[in-house]
């Protein structure tokens, strides 16, 4: 078993940095250093809470250049996209940083004059969080700040391919006074640390963001000692253009979703239906917008998509491309690629793929890159049928501009986010998650707290 884990750059395969991987021995006295630190920490009160939280987010914020080129180099995205990351972490970190001002509890009247009814609500515990490589700092705020801001301690494993910018966060928590047994970062293989996680006595909740199948695993592991369970899992996301929408929105709003990280978040749009008559429009526009974007290493400026993360990403990729034009469908623009097995390296080029039907893989599967493809429909229902014929339910999109559309889709459509004439809805005051087996639990919003959160009820006798 190796001792170590190389972290590459995934834009030219090379080596970035060796990083040692914790031992179970190691990992097992983190937990327990975690459990023990929550006696105190979770009886720190709310608004130093909320100051130590905004420390860390001003820390963040000042090392903002260092933490997005570390993400680049060990993710791959674009540079600005992962300046924006930066950005999009820090929102999660304020966000409950005034969140945990506000965990009320509440009276209840009671049915004898004897009687008092108090509700109160209290950390869960220790907190073990187990994070993707598709969004390294974002992800594991995302997970951090609520549990922090209640009142739970916090242990996290960042994915394999990216833990450079999560050690990088733990260390500014540290500098931000956030004391380093109650947040705690530990290095592994996810499947070798997920058991040591699932199995412990003393961790109260697992959350985790990743793959579907990796989330069932561990609900399942975690029902022996009956943990709290939060999972972000895989989407499929379908975007529904509608007769009257306004197609030149549609297409820079698909091209936004699409591209961002190169195809590889959760809620990029997977599958494009479009209304018979506008799809030949739409495909024209949406190939033009497609053909001009930037391909390339995403330390530079100007690069607007990056590499995949890596081979197996790549060879899932490719397969659903070759799958979809065997069945046939037809390639407006790309199924080009640079790739380097022996260097390490898997550059995908921005593809689109027209006269998709539902037999073919890519409109089954989940789509980690650059391929969008495009299937038309007649009556809106149709459309509908076909957004939900999927396990998934994390986040769907549709335009059109006709309020009833709009409002009938919206109760239709079974995901956990939805954006109407909007392709970016993700924000830190939102409550993001899915439906099905896309996830379970909410982060973000006021909703993403409570489940770092236990309810108890007070009732007082004999008055
Ligand atoms: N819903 C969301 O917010 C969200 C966000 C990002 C990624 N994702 C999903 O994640 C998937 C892509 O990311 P990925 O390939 O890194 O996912 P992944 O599930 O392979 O890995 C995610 C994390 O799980 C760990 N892991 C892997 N196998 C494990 C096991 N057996 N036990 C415990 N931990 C294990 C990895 O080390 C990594 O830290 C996609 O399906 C994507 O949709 C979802
Ligand atoms: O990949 C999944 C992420 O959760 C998407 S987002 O960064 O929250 O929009």
């Amino acid at each position: 078993m190796t001792k170590s884990i190389k972290v590459k750059n995934p834009a030219t395969g090379q080596l970035i940095q060796e990083v040692r991987k914790n031992t179970e021995e190691e990992i097992n006295q983190a937990l327990k250093r975690g459990h023990e630190s929550f006696q105190s920490w979770s009886k720190v009160n709310a608004h130093e809470r909320a100051r130590l939280l905004k420390n860390w987010s001003l820390k963040i914020q000042e090392n903002k250049e260092v933490i997005a080129e570390t993400m680049t180099l060990e993710s791959g995205k674009p540079i600005q996209e992962s300046l924006g990351e930066v950005d999009y972490a820090t929102s999660y970190i304020d966000w409950y940083a005034e969140e945990a001002k506000r965990l009320y509890g509440r009276t209840i009247p009671a049915a004898s004059e004897t009687k008092r009814i108090m509700v109160s609500r209290q950390p869960v515990g220790l907190v073990a969080a187990i994070t993707p490589w598709n969004f390294p700092a974002a992800m594991m705020t995302r997970k951090a700040a609520p549990a922090l801001a209640a009142g739970c301690t916090f242990v996290v494993k960042p994915a394999e391919e990216t833990p450079l910018t999560t050690m990088k966060l733990v260390e500014l928590a540290y500098e931000a006074g956030i004391p380093s047994d109650v947040l705690q970062c530990v290095n592994g293989i996810g499947s070798e640390v997920g058991s040591l996680f699932t199995d412990s006595e003393f961790v109260r909740k697992i959350t985790f963001t990743g793959s579907t199948p990796v989330g069932k695993l561990l609900i399942k592991n975690s029902a022996d000692t009956v943990k709290h369970v939060s999972m972000e899992l895989g989407g499929h996301a379908p975007m529904i253009i509608a007769e009257d929408a306004d197609i030149d929105f549609a297409v820079e709003q698909t091209v936004a979703s699409k591209f961002r990280n190169a195809g590889q978040t959760c809620i990029c749009v997977n599958r494009v239906l479009v209304h018979e008559s506008i799809a030949e429009e739409y495909a024209e526009k949406l190939t033009e917008k497609v053909r001009a974007l930037k391909v390339g290493n995403g330390l530079e400026k100007d690069t607007q998509v990056g590499p995949v993360i890596n081979e197996k990403g790549f060879e899932k990729i490719v397969s659903q491309v070759n799958d979809a034009i065997e069945k046939g469908a037809e390639v407006l623009h790309g199924n080009e690629y640079d790739a380097n097995r022996d260097e390490g390296y898997f550059f995908v080029h921005p593809t689109v793929l027209n006269n998709v039907d539902s037999d073919m893989k890519i409109m089954q599967e989940e789509t980690f890159g650059p391929i969008i493809p495009i299937s038309t429909f007649k009556e809106i229902d149709e459309a509908i049928a076909i957004a939900n014929g999927t396990p998934y339910g994390l986040a769907a999109y549709f335009f059109t501009n006709n309020y009833k559309t709009g409002t009938y889709l919206h109760e239709q459509l079974d995901f956990g986010i939805l954006g109407w004439n909007d392709g970016a809805p993700s924000a830190a005051h939102a409550p993001f998650g899915g439906m099905k087996e896309s996830g379970l639990g909410r982060e973000g919003g006021s909703e993403g707290i409570d489940p770092y959160l236990e309810t108890k009820y007070l009732s007082i006798g004999n008055l």
